[in-house]
């Protein structure tokens, strides 16, 4: 007894996470230092050599300073942010000791919003892996929020339901990961060691296919047969549908775990299942993802109201079925556990192609900056694999006073019969409920910005909160990365814009966040705020070079100039570097490459509409948008994606400018080279060198760009009409340079 207690009290001091700074930095400081000398000389160059006489010459020299001051100063934004990353573990089995009895609630959300675009078979798959955590079932409340409104994702959530009660026994029975039945049956081999597990394996194998078919062939049908809609009430409600931006509210619990009928077929309890479709009007604006989770976070007060949720888009199914428990290692360490408002999981994809053709791992993000970003304060919010407290998203200030007795957390306030909160909850998840008041502005998550996610963490720290970053050895959750070049350019350009937003009003964390966050937080957010500016500078570089070179203006220093020697370190030292980084995270070289590619690409689409569309905003020319990324692809399209060959395909504004900079590059590069080889002094050589190796650098860049546009024939390639564009008004540039 004497010894168990003090084994207890011994344990109240082991924390039940631990954080590890990164070692070996010194390398990582004196090379900073190295590049930062190199980096100072350019610009020094830049200023004493100033052209004495040409308008042309002089001005395309001050764009160059600009540029290079621009690359300089977000040069020095990335190292800040690398500067002193640190690493968290967590230790589950002190967690399950301590507090196994007390474990708190926890609320699951779940978002969808097209049932074209996000097929009801994903999203009950994610759904279903997120019931089967590895963590009390009725302690687990799943939500889905369906923005679609379709009946389509009701009955397959109606479908998942069913399915649950041999799924999740099924699971914890085996242990087996991951437990998405989709991801798992497509790798999972039959168990060969016992006829008895062998038989379960085929059954529920067999259950899982049956439901899939069935599921698949109503979404393809369009709408659900009548008589399916016999067996649940809840299908009664599209009776009244005319459109999905005009409903009322409809809400089912399909499963209520204090229902003691609510078993498994193992006669264990089940978690919480809940579909909601909120309330839209065409006279309310919606407020797309964000408008939905407030809705949900409502609605989950009411019926569950765990102070833990956990929010994930519908395609992220969780790989790894003791992320909640790591989660929790965090919220209830006893001493560093209270101030922390939410807990962020890395983003992974599962169908990232082997070279990552348009750079859509995240894998330096993941890997690289978010340690970083924890190290100086705190990571982003980015919206899904997020643990958050509850009092935290909905607005509350930290203060050191609230102190979570977990024994105390008394999950579910009001008992209530699942039919009474049905009719409460619909208030809820009403238009009017919503409109006008402080949700989406001091409660909830933030109203008006397209990275509702990023904005309303910043405004967590802000308000006291601490924020942090896990990274689990087994990958917490597995997603859908864009699988064409325009989605991941339109993605960007989402993203690119919403930062640039908050940047610019009044949310900016050197406004919002002074004094609130570190300076070093505030600035380290700008790593990514400043995404949308940097189409200036990139462009700068794209065509005033190459267009120089043709008139023979020389803007960087001579080969035979002792200058030149910071420019090439600066440039290949940096390079060799992002290299390094890149294949560390777990890319290939090929990979490094692609990414090269698409960070010239976004830079000039993505950045440059986000730029602009933000700037609009803030004039009041327009409002927030919110284009869905999709999830599936047409056949012949995901074949190319996995051949890794580059979609066009579609006409856009976007692949316009992409078209136009390749060819510019090309005629550039193909004038400089004839000058070079015409020239009998070797004056050209000495004069223009780099210039030429720029152009040459970008031609191998946009080597897709050219087989598209030219010598490709499926319909994949580039659209006549962006063809005969681009070759017209690279044309023009280039003879207006020469004459
Ligand atoms: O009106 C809407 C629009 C979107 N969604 C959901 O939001 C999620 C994210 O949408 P997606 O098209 O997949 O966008 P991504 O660019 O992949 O999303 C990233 O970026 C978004 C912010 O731009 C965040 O909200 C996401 O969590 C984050 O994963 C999906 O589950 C959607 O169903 C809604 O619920 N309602
Ligand atoms: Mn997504």
């Amino acid at each position: 007894m004497r010894e168990k207690e003090r084994e207890m009290g011994k344990n109240e001091y082991l924390p039940l996470f631990e954080t590890r700074a990164s070692r070996g930095r010194l390398l990582f400081k004196l090379y900073v230092l190295t590049i930062f000398v190199a980096i100072c000389m350019i610009l020094v160059y830049r200023v004493s050599y100033l052209p004495v006489e040409g308008a042309v010459e002089i001005w395309s020299w001050i764009g160059m300073f600009f540029a290079e001051l621009w690359f300089s100063f977000y040069w020095f934004i990335t190292q800040l942010v690398r500067w002193n990353p640190i690493y968290r573990y967590t230790f589950k089995d002190r967690l399950s000791q301590r507090y196994e009895k007390d474990l708190p609630g926890v609320d699951i959300f779940v978002c969808t919003a097209d049932p074209e675009i996000e097929p009801p078979t994903m999203v009950i798959n994610t759904v279903l892996s997120m019931m089967a955590y590895d963590y009390p079932p009725e302690k687990l409340s799943v939500y889905l929020s369906d923005d679609g409104g379709s009946d389509l994702t009701f009955y397959a959530m109606l479908e998942a339901s069913r399915f649950s009660k041999h799924w999740l026994p099924f699971c914890k029975k085996l242990k087996i990961q991951p437990r998405s039945p989709e991801a798992y049956f497509r790798t999972a081999l039959e168990p060969l060691d016992d006829p008895n597990k062998a038989k379960e394996w085929l059954f529920v194998k067999k259950l899982y296919i049956d439901m899939k078919y069935q599921i698949e062939a109503t979404t393809k049908l369009g709408k659900v047969p009548e008589e399916i809609c016999k067996e649940h009430k809840g299908f009664h409600e599209w009776n009244f549908i005319s459109s999905r931006r005009d409903h009322q509210t409809i809400l089912e619990i399909l499963i209520d775990g204090t229902d003691p009928q609510a078993m498994d077929n193992e006669g264990q309890p089940l978690p919480t299942l809940v579909y909601l479709a909120r309330e839209k009007r065409p006279q309310y604006p919606h407020n797309f993802k964000a408008g939905a989770m407030n809705a949900l976070i409502r609605v989950s007060s009411r019926i569950s109201n765990s102070p833990i949720i956990l929010n994930v888009d519908c395609d992220m199914y969780s790989n790894n079925s003791y992320s909640v428990r790591d989660a929790l290692c965090f919220f209830m360490d006893e001493e560093k556990g209270r101030e922390i408002g939410y807990i962020q999981y890395p983003q992974a994809f599962e169908n990232i192609t082997k070279n990552d053709i348009y750079c859509n791992s995240l894998n330096i993000e993941m890997e690289v900056d978010f340690p970083g970003l924890d190290g100086n304060g705190g990571p982003l919010y980015i919206g899904t694999g997020c643990f958050h407290r509850r009092e935290a998203l909905c607005g509350r200030r930290y203060s050191n006073e609230n102190k979570v007795d977990w024994k105390e957390v008394n999950y579910r306030k009001v008992k209530e019969s699942a039919g009474v909160l049905e009719e409460v909850c619909r208030i809820l998840a009403s238009c009017t409920y919503d409109a006008n008041t402080e949700w989406g502005k001091e409660m909830g998550l933030k109203y008006g910005c397209p990275v509702e996610d990023v904005i309303t963490g910043l405004s967590v720290q802000c308000k006291g909160w601490r924020s942090m970053y896990f990274i689990p050895e087994r990958k917490g959750f597995l997603g859908l990365a864009p699988t064409t070049l325009l989605q991941t350019l339109v993605q960007h350009k989402r993203w690119s814009e919403g930062d640039f937003q908050i940047l610019i009003t009044r949310h900016s964390p050197f406004l919002f966040g002074h004094k609130r966050i570190p300076l070093k937080l505030q600035l380290s957010y700008c790593i990514y705020l400043l995404w949308a500016t940097s189409w200036f500078a990139v462009l700068y570089y794209l065509v005033v070079p190459p267009l120089c070179l043709l008139r023979g203006i020389s803007l960087f220093p001579k080969l035979s100039s002792p200058w030149i020697q910071s420019f090439a370190y600066a440039i290949f030292a940096n390079r060799a570097y992002g290299l390094v980084e890149f294949v560390w995270s777990g890319g290939t070289i090929q990979g490094w490459w692609n990414g090269q590619r698409v960070w010239v690409f976004k830079r000039t689409t993505s950045h440059l509409f986000g730029f602009f569309d933000a700037i609009r905003k803030l004039l009041g020319f327009s409002t927030s948008t919110f284009v869905i990324t999709a999830k599936v692809a047409e056949e012949d399209v995901s074949e190319r994606y996995e051949k890794e060959k580059m979609e066009f395909g579609v006409s856009s504004p976007m692949f316009n400018i992409l078209a136009t900079l390749a060819l510019l590059n090309m005629f550039s590069f193909v004038g400089g080279i004839k000058m070079l080889i015409m020239d009998v002094e070797s004056k050209v050589l000495d004069l223009l060198a780099l210039q030429i190796i720029l152009c040459g650098l970008l031609v191998l860049i946009n080597l897709p760009i050219y087989q598209g546009l030219f010598f490709r024939k499926d319909s994949g390639r580039m659209p006549y009409s962006v063809t005969y564009t681009s070759i017209i008004v690279s044309l023009l540039a280039c003879s207006i340079a020469l004459y």
